[in-house]
């Protein structure tokens, strides 16, 4: 949000609240302004059929020397739950921040829902629900006042804002207190009621299960499913790779700004590998075991474990047990988490976590 925005004397509808640190020139909204409430011809169109409801093509951009992303294409289809992943600086936010229009790129091509979102900022705002990864709220203003301000922001109807509240644990209480007061969580929830109040046909949401407790988490991952079941479309970015595994269905893997892939969360199911476990009897414990070197294997006295790729495991096992002195084996399919680390590792990446949430990010004054 821009300071201007929140300190005027009238907040502007048509604008997709940043709810962040201004570091950044803002783009500057079109002079098109949707009413709050009056559904936007364009933008529906493209709500509800037709071409993909995001669309990067070769997106760049750059701060100064510094590469945020580079040459990116990504296409997201409605009601997708899509992941953006990468290790910390690789350009997930950057590539957000394309999207809702606070930043313009470099070079290449962002629509969102057919739009462009610098040029069409004012017009897509009421279309568009954004999470910031840094939450900046204003601390004097009650839960209830941050809600009301961000939905004039928005320029449209607030349908869910009390579902929301309700199934996320905000309550009238909660609502009533100055936000200054409010626990991570708390401003968290916020964030996300707001995100979502509207019913916008795309989300934007930049790491949103960020300090919530596990049980919101649930509720927020069902959230996450009725989103796509109703046919909106849902982008966020995460570190925390059960809950990719859980909300998505195709997840893109940045690094250094570039894409790296973009997988199904159902294909690397299928390709994740098999764990192999020998118990020798010989009493030698760990030992060269030739080319079942490339398989990594890790020793705890006599016991061994391996993680072979779905289609070798069959051979493996006919060699290790045609060379090894086996008491006990047993072969089960790795977790997914490994999946995602090999794709992570496969490009040389910092590991991401697999499960708690990240150190905290800063949140500036
Ligand atoms: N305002 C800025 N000025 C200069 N460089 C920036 C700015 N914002 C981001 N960058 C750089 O752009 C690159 C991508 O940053 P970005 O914040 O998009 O990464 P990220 O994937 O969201 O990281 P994280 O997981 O740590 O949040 C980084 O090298 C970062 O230092």
């Amino acid at each position: 949000m821009s300071d201007a925005s929140v300190t005027g004397a009238r907040p502007a509808t048509g604008r997709i609240p940043s709810l962040e640190p201004v570091r950044h020139r803002r783009a500057r909204p079109s002079q098109e302004v949707v009413m709050p409430g009056s559904p936007d011809p364009a933008v529906d169109r493209r709500g509800t059929g037709g071409g993909p409801v995001i669309e990067l093509r070769a997106l760049t951009k750059r701060y100064g020397s510094t590469v945020g992303i580079e040459q990116l294409d990504v296409s997201v289809e409605a009601g997708e739950v899509f992941g953006l992943l990468g290790p910390n600086g690789a350009g997930k936010t950057t590539t957000l921040r394309c999207l809702v229009g606070l930043l313009g790129p470099s070079d290449g091509q962002v629509r969102v829902l057919g739009l462009d979102p610098v040029a069409d900022h004012g017009r897509l705002a009421p279309s568009i629900g954004y999470l910031p990864g840094e939450l900046r709220l204003y601390p004097e203003l009650t839960g209830q006042q941050t809600l009301d301000l961000l939905a004039a922001l928005q320029g449209a109807p607030v349908p869910r804002q009390r579902e929301l509240c309700e199934r996320l644990k905000l309550s009238r209480a909660d609502l009533a207190r100055p936000v200054g007061q409010y626990s991570r969580g708390m401003k968290q929830k916020l964030g996300l009621v707001q995100s979502l109040q509207h019913r916008p046909p795309v989300v934007v949401l930049d790491e949103p299960s960020e300090g919530l407790d596990p049980l919101v988490q649930e509720t927020f991952y069902e959230l996450l499913a009725e989103e796509a079941a109703a046919g909106r479309t849902v982008l966020l970015s995460s570190h925390v790779l059960p809950e990719v595994q859980r909300t998505c269905g195709r997840v893109a893997i940045v690094r250094h700004g570039r894409l790296v892939t973009v997988r199904s969360v159902a294909e690397l199911r299928q390709a994740r590998a098999r764990r192999v476990r020998l118990l020798l009897d010989d009493g030698r414990g760990a030992r060269p075991l030739g080319a079942a070197e490339r398989w990594s294997p890790r020793w705890d006295g006599p016991r061994v474990e391996l993680l072979v790729p779905p289609d070798e495991v069959v051979a493996a096992v006919r060699s290790l047990l045609a060379e090894l002195p086996v008491a006990d084996l047993t072969v089960e399919e790795a977790g997914l988490d490994e999946a995602f680390l090999d794709l992570y590792r496969s490009v040389g990446a910092e590991e991401p976590s697999t499960g708690g949430s990240r150190p905290e990010r800063e949140e500036r004054p």
